[in-house]
């Protein structure tokens, strides 16, 4: 281990797990994690207090020896101060040792049969823990790039290998372009948890560059070491799809250095090298990828040959399990709920995730990602017939992804005890939670997999007995892919296609990357609602059983809600209203309200965000940057959300922007500058970042003057008929006239807009005329707007109009202007 984290860990209190025996930062993370994940929480609090007692015990009384116990124990002496050497060395403390020239009596420990196997060992534990080990540190999940929720004595052999093949040594996260990759992917590309990719490519590098403490770039031009890394990795034993994660990390790398370092815009040499190292890399990841279907096509196989189970079944724990939960909702709802003990509670919560995955076809994700207050989610459940549906617009996993799915009102009756009951005590103070499901301690799920997992295995006392299911378990992609085998194979065509097509049963449930992309055809709740209830055919039940819920309640929770919104006004800034507030002003005591009250401010604040990019697509750094002036910790979109949600700007909206307003006044456009194209063609515009379409480029300067005066103007001014823009604007007929290289009102400026040459073919800029208020003056601006993506360097060019019949150029020598 390098001095520098063996110094760190030793500033920790070290416990041994009694599990795997390894001593572990945080133990109690690590149970969570690792030995423990499939057990209850209480079962974990138990095994954990043992293990922090025997810690204890252990430096009380079994790390100090008496010499003479060893003697006892060990007679042969030439063994036994072989031994007492090698228990010194590790910190033993001995009480009553021999004189220290007995102790020379003795072969040196490594000569020693016993100690040669201690030797043995210890060299591999030097070579194991020549890097930090991970599997002790209560962080290495995400950052272990072998980290496997599921399969922990998998991760720990790879690893091992990982580190005997010298992959897992790293260059330190502080080295320069570290630092700067992990910023660009958090601040950025705003990834959270970049970490573990970080360390991935820092290994990488590392690898690809055994000395030295500062990584070079030297990597890009060794592409047989490339290679060479991507073999060794797999003679770890290293999945495919984890093989995969490495290449995208590392092509996610050079992106970042094409992108960020300043060198690459003037350096084409290396940025042609960066472009040549990614196809090698590209190359790599096709051969890799076939591996990595194979190796699903045999899992699946495998599946086929151990027989596949039905619907039903996979839903057996959901009626074993039944009788106990019903008795718990029977409690919550019987203002019992003071009775339910802790575990009843988690067991209750495990339930209604079981519903989600095993009956609704639910990805973990969307049920980790379920929250209570945005706008689509749970307190926005949409009433359809005797159905609830409920959209979940924030998944848990990489990719951002949209669900969809309907409850039965008895379902929904379920679920509410969780929230009015169960859920606040879970979350206790913590006023910032917007989670739907949180773990005991108000934290987010970490994984309703595992959740799933205890479900079918665990053990659940109530106040009587231990109830124990030996149902064996099932995944959530098992359980989906079951689902759409019965859909094909029960329904006939005439019902797929007339209730719910094949494909809206796959939205229902898959709601994949490109799922969620075509998704608002599927969010369509009357479409959800039957899909729900032709999926619920196949385990005989239906979303739209019996209720048990008034549906009047919830028309009078709205009515008094906006009550509330009067009495606690909804500000950006502002906190909801305290438990001692909302009742002195005569509110029920719970926090749907609340809920409800940050759900708009949240809304709000998104829509407040947007306002400040009407001009232009931000990037994800400049929406965070303004996230944080505006000093919001929690309740807010991400800069990704902003980023997604944000559309071009509508005239009304551009005429009201004091962006676009300060940049006409001032003459200040970024992101665009002449270019001289030599010949014929002369100057232009071109751009030198890239913009989105409906971005607003600049504007087309110049004097505008009526329509009529500009007719006039044109046969005295040949040349420079370009310069003249004719155009109709709320029925009056205009022109810029642009002839003059510095306008009046920016005599020192050459303004660029009136420079943007011709395409009718392909034209990447279009003129909108609007009325923007300069310097207390309404002023017709005509200003450019991308028509798609324009890239860096890219030319501008509208289209003049020339076949239009208001063109006034006919008769000039414009041969160009067939382009
Ligand atoms: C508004 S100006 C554009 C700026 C102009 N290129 C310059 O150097 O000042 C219009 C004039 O540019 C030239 N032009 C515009 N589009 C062109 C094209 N696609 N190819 C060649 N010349 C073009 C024509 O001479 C036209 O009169």
């Amino acid at each position: 281990m390098p001095k520098q984290s063996k110094k760190r860990s030793l500033r920790h209190n070290m416990v041994h797990c009694l599990k795997c025996n390894k001593p572990q930062k945080c133990i109690s993370v690590h149970l969570r994690r690792v030995c423990m994940k499939n057990n209850m929480p209480e079962e974990q609090a138990t095994e954990l207090a043992e293990m922090k007692d025997s810690a204890r015990l252990w430096i009380l009384e079994s790390r100090t020896w008496e010499y003479k116990e060893i003697c006892e124990i060990l007679p042969h002496k030439p063994s036994r101060i072989a031994l007492l050497k090698a228990i010194l060395q590790r910190g033993f403390l001995v009480n009553n040792p021999p004189h220290e020239g007995d102790l020379s009596d003795a072969p040196a420990p490594s000569s020693s049969p016993a100690a040669s196997i201690s030797e043995a060992t210890s060299s591999t534990t030097a070579a194991v823990s020549s890097e930090p080990d991970s599997s002790s540190d209560p962080d290495a999940g995400p950052s272990d790039p072998t980290w496997q929720k599921d399969l922990p004595a998998v991760t720990t052999k790879v690893r091992t290998k990982m580190q005997a093949a010298g992959l897992y040594k790293k260059f330190s996260g502080d080295a320069e372009v570290i630092k700067d990759f992990k910023k660009y992917l958090s601040v950025d590309l705003d990834v959270t948890n970049c970490q573990q990719e970080v360390d991935n490519v820092a290994r990488f590098l590392r690898y690809m560059q055994p000395t030295g403490d500062v990584p070079t770039l030297d990597f890009l031009k060794k592409s047989t070491d490339t290679r060479d890394f991507f073999q060794d990795l797999k003679n770890t034993d290293m999945t495919a799809a984890t093989i995969l994660n490495y290449i995208k990390n590392i092509l996610h790398f050079v992106d970042y250095l094409r992108n960020r370092l300043a060198l690459v815009a003037t350096n084409s040499e290396f940025r042609n090298q960066c472009q040549a190292y990614k196809e090698l890399v590209e190359t790599l990841r096709k051969a890799i990828f076939k591996t990595n279907s194979k190796d699903s096509l045999s899992t699946r196989y495998q599946r086929f040959v151990d027989g596949t189970r039905s619907l039903r079944e996979c839903q057996e724990v959901l009626r074993v399990a039944e009788k106990e939960f019903l008795h718990i909702f029977g409690m919550l709802i019987n203002k019992d709920s003071a009775k339910v003990s802790a575990q009843q509670r988690t067991y209750y919560r495990y339930y209604l995730e079981a519903i989600l995955v095993l009956r609704h076809f639910q990805r973990p994700g969307a049920v980790e990602g379920m929250s209570v207050y945005t706008v689509r989610e749970w307190l926005d459940r949409k009433p359809v017939d005797n159905v609830r549906v409920i959209g979940i617009s924030n998944h848990k996993t990489a990719t951002t992804q949209l669900a969809s799915f309907a409850i039965s009102q008895e379902e929904e009756a379920w679920f509410q005890p969780y929230y009015k009951h169960i859920r606040p005590g879970f979350i206790g103070d913590l006023d910032s939670c917007d989670r739907f499901f949180t773990s005991a301690k108000g934290t987010a799920v970490s994984s309703v997999t595992n959740d799933l997992g205890r479900m079918h295995e665990s053990q659940v006392a109530n106040e009587i007995c231990v109830l124990i299911y030996k149902v064996s378990n099932v995944t959530s992609q098992e359980v989906r892919r079951i689902a759409q085998t019965e859909v094909d194979s029960t329904f006939t065509t005439s019902q797929k296609e007339g209730v719910a097509r094949r494909y809206m049963a796959q939205r229902y449930m898959a709601h994949t990357t490109a799922v969620a992309k075509t998704h608002y055809r599927m969010l369509d709740p009357a479409s959800v609602v039957q899909t729900a209830v032709l999926l619920g055919k196949l385990s005989g039940c239906s979303p739209q059983r019996a209720s048990q819920t008034d549906e009047a309640s919830g028309q009078q929770e709205d009515r008094t809600f906006d009550s509330f919104i009067a009495a606690f006004p909804v500000t950006n800034d502002g906190r909801p209203p305290s438990q001692k507030q909302r009742t002195d002003a005569g509110f029920s005591p719970d926090r749907t309200f609340c809920d409800k009250w940050r759900g708009l401010q949240y809304v709000n604040r998104r829509r407040y965000l947007l306002s400040h990019f009407q001009m232009r697509k931000p990037a994800a750094g400049s929406v965070s940057r303004a996230i944080a002036k505006e000093g919001w910790q929690t309740n807010h979109p991400s800069a990704d959300e902003v980023v997604k949600m944000w559309r071009p700007a509508s005239r009304e909206n551009v005429e009201g922007d004091k962006h676009v307003i300060n940049s006409v006044d001032r003459q200040k456009w970024k992101g665009v500058a002449i270019k001289d194209f030599g010949g014929e063609k002369g100057l232009g515009v071109v751009a030198t970042r890239q913009f989105a379409r409906g971005d607003i480029l600049c504007d087309y300067h110049g004097e505008v003057i009526t329509a009529k005066k500009g007719n006039k103007k044109m046969p005295s001014i040949n040349d420079q008929a370009g310069y003249m823009f004719f155009f109709t604007f709320r029925e009056k007929h205009l022109c810029v006239d642009a002839q003059s290289d510095y306008c009046k009102c920016h005599p020192q400026l050459e303004t660029v807009g009136r420079l943007i040459n011709h395409s009718s073919k392909r034209p990447n800029v279009k003129p909108a005329a609007c009325l923007l208020n300069i310097n207390s003056k309404d002023t017709t601006v005509i200003l450019f707007k991308a028509l798609g993506d324009i890239k860096v360097d890219e030319e501008l060019k509208f289209d003049y109009g020339v076949k239009r019949k208001s063109f006034r150029g006919e008769g000039l020598d414009l041969q160009w202007l067939e382009e």
